[in-house]
């Protein structure tokens, strides 16, 4: 469904190596994790698959070359990223108008979609009047409401409160068993990305490459159970965790190495960008 092949990006006039030859496939269905520590590149990839950013190599969707943002392709981000003036209603079929489907169609299918992460009663509140969990369902509801053939989910949960994101990981796994969706998720939360995904791909520190694609064999039913307590979901986890951890200290010994390079995750082009690392490193 995704194939990725050489993707390379620079930012800040070339000084920042955001991507540095990702290769990466996802097959039809899938549903997969990009892991990896902060400012590695993973929400750089994410969007540059949904057209938002572009990158040298090649980005295809389904036989596609990616040349900017399509229909079959919908991103969630952390932020929700809603219309304050529009109802929850007119959130949903935001995408449906845009494509020029009928006024009551729409409404039709956006009620459909509300109903799909539980929102129809609250079809005509305002995204001011909703908890963050609410709005983060109106946002995938909005997503899902153009049937696209990808969905892209930039950290969508991390602002939200750990009891809340266990319920949204349990409804987005369900979403996906009941869609068939091919799902590509951006976490650096590790027992999210093993709750969630089939494989798990992680990333290096800066420059942003894949180090290893780790499979999740973990029984079906997920949600269904409390899988986070079986050894299988700990052993994945710590597998990860390692991984995960020598990327992570590599980052912050290059850092220790190079005091005056900006951080990963860290970098404000421009003179502000200048201005911040200067107050940064002279508070260090
Ligand atoms: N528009 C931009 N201009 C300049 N540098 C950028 C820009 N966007 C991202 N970067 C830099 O590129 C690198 C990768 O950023 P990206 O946001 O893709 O990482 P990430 O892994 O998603 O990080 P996080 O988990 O902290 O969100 C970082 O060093 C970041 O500062």
């Amino acid at each position: 469904m995704i194939r990725i092949s050489h993707a390379s990006k620079r930012y800040s006039g070339g000084l920042v190596l955001a991507l540095d030859r990702v290769d990466l496939q996802v097959a039809k269905g899938e549903f997969l994790a990009l892991l990896g520590p902060s400012g590695c590149g993973k929400s750089t990839l994410l969007h540059a698959i949904a057209g938002l950013v572009p990158v040298n190599g090649t980005i295809a969707v389904s036989g596609a070359r990616v040349e900017g943002p399509g229909l079959e392709r919908a991103i969630v981000f952390q932020d929700y990223a809603l219309f304050p003036w529009r109802t929850v209603l007119d959130n949903v079929a935001f995408g449906l108008e845009v494509r020029g489907v009928p006024a009551r169609d729409r409404a039709q299918r956006a009620r459909e979609h509300l109903a799909l992460v539980g929102l129809e009663e609250f079809a005509e509140r305002y995204p001011a009047q909703l908890s963050g969990g609410m709005k983060q369902r109106v946002a995938i509801a909005r997503a899902l409401a153009c049937d696209p053939d990808v969905l892209l989910l930039d950290e969508p949960f991390a602002a939200l409160d750990a009891q809340t994101r266990e319920t949204l990981q349990a409804e987005l796994l369900g979403i996906w068993e009941r869609t068939g969706k091919t799902i590509v998720f951006v976490t650096h939360a590790i027992e999210e990305a093993v709750f969630l995904a089939q494989r798990v791909a992680v990333f290096t520190a800066r420059p942003g490459r894949i180090k290893e694609i780790v499979p999740v064999d973990l029984p079906p039913d997920r949600a269904g159970r409390d899988v986070r307590g079986t050894p299988e979901f700990a052993a994945i986890r710590h597998r990860l965790w390692v991984s995960l951890s020598d990327e992570v200290r590599r980052a912050s010994q290059e850092q220790r190495a190079h005091p005056g390079a900006p951080a990963p995750g860290d970098v404000r082009p421009g003179i502000l960008g200048a201005l911040h690392r200067v107050l940064r490193r002279g508070l260090a």
